[in-house]
C-alpha cells in the first residue's frame, strides 16, 4: 500500500508578519512541490518501525513502534495541538537521532512529523520518504508544503475520504477532507513555527491566490498575468525567530506597530481590488501592474519597520531599482528570497541583465509558476 501526496510552495504578494497580528495578507501557490510518499509495511517486510527518509539531505530517521507508543499514552485523532507533555515526549525522542549539527533546523520538521504520523496513523510501522523543490527555510513556504503533503498522505488511506479526479491519476481531496488536511497541517505549522497565521499552509493546501485574514479567507484568480522573479538571497534564517522577534517589537512599540500593522491591511485589501478586478477596465494591464509596484514598495518599507529585512535584501532591492523594478521579500525575511515584478512589456534582454547582475552577488534566480492548484495525492506511482 502506497500514496504519494504534492502539495505546493508559495509566495507572498503581501502582508507577511502583520497578517500574524490580524492584517489581510495576498498569497499565491507556486509550482514547486514537497511530495511525500507513504508505504505501510507489510507482514513480509518484517519491519517494526516507523522510517522517515529526507532525500535531499539524505538522512534517515528511524523509531521502533514500540518506543513511540511509550511515547503518547493517549492521542487524539481530531486536530489538536501538540500540549507540552507530549512536545517533550517528542523532544526525546529527536534527541536520540543525533541530528548532524549542520542539519539541525530539521529537527522542527522531525518533530512535526512525529506529532502528525502519531496523531493521525498511530502506531503502524511504514517507511516515509519526503522530497522537496523548495528551498528549505528561505520564504517559500517549505514548511508548509511539508505539513500540508504529510497530512494529506496520512489522511489519504482513512475511512470515507472523498476525491475528485484531476490529471494523470491525481487526485484532490472534497472540501471537508481538504479543510481537514488543512487543519492538521496548521497543527504541524504551530510545532514549526510557534506562532503561524495559518496563511502559508491555507495556500498549500488551496492553491491559487488567496486573500487571507485570520478566519477569513477569499479565494482568486488574478487579473494581472503576475511574472514574478524570485531571487533567492541564500542566506538561511528560520521563520519562528522572525515572527517571535516581531512580536517583541510589537510589544516595545505597541502604537506604532498597530499603525503598521494597519497600513499593510489596507495595502493588501487594495491589492486584493486590483487583482480581482476585471480586465479590460477601466485600467489596463499596465496601470495595474504600475499599482501592484508601487504596493510592492511601500510593503517592503513597511516591512522595514518591522525589522525584518537583511543586507542581502537590500542589495537585490537596490540592485533591481537601477533597472526601475519594484522588490519586496517574501515570506519571513531575513534573508530568504526577494520578489521582483517583471512588467508584461519588460524586454527580454533587461530580464538577462538583472538577472546577470544579481547572480553576479552569489544570488540564486528563477521564475515560478504562480496561482496553481493546491495539494493532490497518487496512488499509482511508486517512488
Ligand atoms: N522537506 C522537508 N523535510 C523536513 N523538514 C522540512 C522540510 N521542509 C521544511 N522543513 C522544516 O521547516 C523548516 C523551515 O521552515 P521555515 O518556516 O523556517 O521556512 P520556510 O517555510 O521555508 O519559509 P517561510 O515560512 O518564510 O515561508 C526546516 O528547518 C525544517 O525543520
Ligand atoms: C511571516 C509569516 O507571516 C509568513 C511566513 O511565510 C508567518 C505566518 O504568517 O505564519
Ligand atoms: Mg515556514
Amino acid at each position: 500500500m502506497e500514496v504519494k501526496s504534492r502539495a505546493p510552495g508559495k509566495i507572498i504578494l503581501s502582508g507577511e508578519h502583520a497578517v500574524v497580528h490580524g492584517s489581510t495578507a495576498v498569497a499565491s501557490s507556486i509550482d514547486l512541490y514537497t511530495y511525500v510518499s507513504l508505504r505501510f509495511s507489510t507482514p513480509s517486510d518484517d519491519q517494526d518501525s516507523l522510517k522517515l527518509q529526507l532525500k535531499e539531505t539524505a538522512l534517515e530517521f528511524s523509531w521502533p513502534i514500540t518506543r513511540i507508543r511509550a511515547s503518547f499514552p493517549q492521542l487524539s485523532s481530531t486536530p489538536t495541538s501538540c500540549s507540552v507533555e507530549n512536545a517533550k515526549a517528542i523532544a526525546a525522542l529527536v534527541q536520540d537521532l543525533n541530528i548532524p549539527e549542520a542539519n539541525f533546523g530539521l529537527a522542527s520538521g522531525v518533530s512535526a512529523f512525529l506529532w502528525l504520523y502519531s496523531s493521525i496513523q498511530g502506531f503502524k510501522p511504514a517507511t516515509v520518504l519526503v522530497t522537496s523543490e523548495l528551498p528549505l527555510g528561505s520564504g517559500l513556504g517549505s514548511s508548509a508544503s511539508f505539513c500540508v503533503a504529510l497530512a494529506a498522505a496520512l489522511l489519504a488511506y482513512t475511512d470515507s475520504v472523498s476525491f475528485h479526479v484531476n490529471h494523470q491519476g491525481w487526485l484532490s481531496f472534497g472540501e471537508k477532507d481538504l479543510e481537514l488536511v488543512n487543519q492538521w497541517a496548521f497543527e504541524g505549522e504551530k510545532i514549526i513555527h510557534g506562532k503561524p497565521s495559518g496563511i502559508d499552509n491555507t495556500v498549500s493546501a488551496y492553491g491559487n491566490i488567496i486573500s487571507f485574514k485570520l478566519g477569513s479567507l477569499t479565494h482568486m484568480k488574478s487579473s494581472v498575468p503576475l511574472k514574478m522573479l524570485i531571487t533567492n538571497t541564500k542566506v538561511g534564517r528560520n521563520t519562528k525567530a522572525l515572527v517571535a522577534g516581531v512580536g517583541e517589537r510589537m510589544l516595545r512599540h505597541p502604537d506604532i506597530m498597530a499603525f503598521v500593522f494597519s497600513a499593510v491591511d489596507s495595502l493588501s485589501n487594495e491589492l486584493t481590488s486590483i487583482l480581482k478586478s476585471p480586465t479590460p477596465d477601466e485600467l489596463s494591464v499596465t496601470e495595474k501592474e504600475q499599482k501592484i509596484e508601487e504596493l510592492m514598495e511601500m510593503n517592503e518599507g513597511l516591512l522595514q519597520s518591522m525589522g525584518v529585512s537583511h543586507a542581502t535584501i537590500q542589495t537585490v532591492l537596490q540592485t533591481t531599482l537601477k533597472y526601475k523594478l519594484a522588490s519586496k521579500l517574501t515570506g519571513a525575511g531575513g534573508g530568504g528570497c526577494v520578489l521582483t515584478l517583471l512588467p508584461t512589456l519588460l524586454s527580454g534582454t533587461v530580464v538577462d541583465k538583472v538577472v546577470a547582475e544579481l547572480e553576479s552577488c552569489g544570488f540564486q534566480c528563477f521564475i515560478a509558476g504562480i496561482g496553481g492548484g493546491g495539494v493532490e495525492i497518487n496512488f499509482g506511482v511508486s517512488s
